[in-house]
């Protein structure tokens, strides 16, 4: 559905060239909720931004339903934008006018016919819940409900794509859920692809089917939020993921443990106690649970244990092998002494 090839984005600045994008090769498939992460300063906003040309990339191409968005211009770019809605942190609604004008406004700017707007804008505002609100002012909306009108607004002219610039991030965390919750209802119900940039993983974690953490212009990391979630391989991903699930035990507990320290991770409906029970029956090792939880990322459990092992190294080794042998991965954080 978005095809990003090769895309570099780089400002003139009276201080030289900055590169916010740098070489970025990305494809977003149809019908996902695909999610980048990464510091202020990543690049997310530049790469966000050339996926819709408010950005022209320095260099490299952009493909949304098969068509180059780098080669149009004028009206044509104009036209094939109407299929690419985007939400902001902001809102930017216009304040001099009510909640159905605002909406209307997108519908007059694409030249719909007068007596289409006023049925297309009330399905509009009934599929966002703001029925009630048609004749407000945004001054006299909650931010959820503006960022609401701005969701109706991008999607006013049917896009096949909808990007969201840290659409959550001015919220807080209980509206937060609700427009992600209508977010995953217009990508299931309209089948819209929706990308969405974000430093707060806890988006990631509620919606996105597929995610890329960014870094100084680059991708680092990407794949399925799940596996992911499950095996991070950067050190920046596991940041992200610690502000999520963390299992920093206190330096004092690791300090009075003398055996081998490690981290179990069961992927899907695996029931992660009673595998390690059954190691511990088996193999000639004592265990001692430090901490450990069950997640759930878009209703699949992925279970993380954290233990204390304590028997002869070799004993131990067999015992991770067979952990290891039941669709678990362990990982050994610390040997005992
Ligand atoms: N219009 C601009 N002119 C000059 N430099 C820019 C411009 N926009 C972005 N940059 C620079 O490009 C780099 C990437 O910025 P970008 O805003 O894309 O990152 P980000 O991950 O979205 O961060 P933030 O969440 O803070 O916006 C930064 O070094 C930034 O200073």
């Amino acid at each position: 559905m978005i095809e990003i090839q090769n895309v570099t984005k780089e400002y003139d600045t009276k201080n030289g060239t900055v590169v916010g994008v740098d070489n970025v090769s990305l494809t977003i498939r149809e019908g996902e909720i695909f999610g980048i992460v990464g510091y202020s300063g990543a690049g997310k906003s530049s790469l966000l931004r050339c996926i819709n040309l408010l950005e022209r990339p320095t260099k490299g191409t952009i493909k949304v339903d098969g068509v180059d968005l780098t080669k149009l211009k004028g009206e044509s770019l104009r036209r094939a934008r109407l299929k690419i809605g985007m939400i902001f942190q902001h809102f930017y609604l216009i304040s001099q006018k009510t909640v159905f004008e605002n909406v209307a406004f997108a519908l007059k700017a694409a030249k719909v016919p007068k007596d289409q707007i006023k049925p297309r804008v009330e399905e509009l505002l009934e599929m966002v819940g703001l029925s009630d609100k048609k004749d407000v002012y945004p001054a006299q909306l909650s931010g959820g409900q503006k960022q609401r009108v701005a969701i109706a607004r991008a999607l006013a002219n049917n896009p096949k794509v909808l990007l969201c610039d840290e659409a959550t991030s001015a919220l807080d965390p209980k509206t937060t859920k609700s427009i992600l919750k209508l977010l995953k209802k217009i990508n299931k119900e309209l089948n819209i692809t929706i990308v969405l940039i974000t430093h707060e993983m806890d988006v990631v974690k509620e919606i996105c089917d597929r995610m890329a953490v960014m870094e100084k212009g680059r991708i680092i990391e990407e794949g399925r939020v799940y596996d992911i979630f499950a095996s991070p391989k950067e050190q920046l991903t596991k940041e992200f993921i610690s502000s999520v699930i963390s299992y920093d035990i206190p330096e004092a507990i690791l300090l009075e443990c003398t055996g081998t320290i490690v981290k179990v991770t069961f992927k899907g409906k695996v029931a992660g106690e009673g595998v390690i029970s059954d190691t511990l029956k088996v193999h000639q090792v004592d265990g001692n649970f430090l901490h450990g939880s069950i997640e759930y990322i878009q209703d699949e459990p992925l279970g993380i244990f954290i233990m204390e092992l304590k028997g002869e190294k070799q004993e131990i080794e067999k015992a991770l092998r067979y952990i290891e042998n039941r669709a678990a991965q362990v990982e050994v954080i610390n040997y005992g002494i």
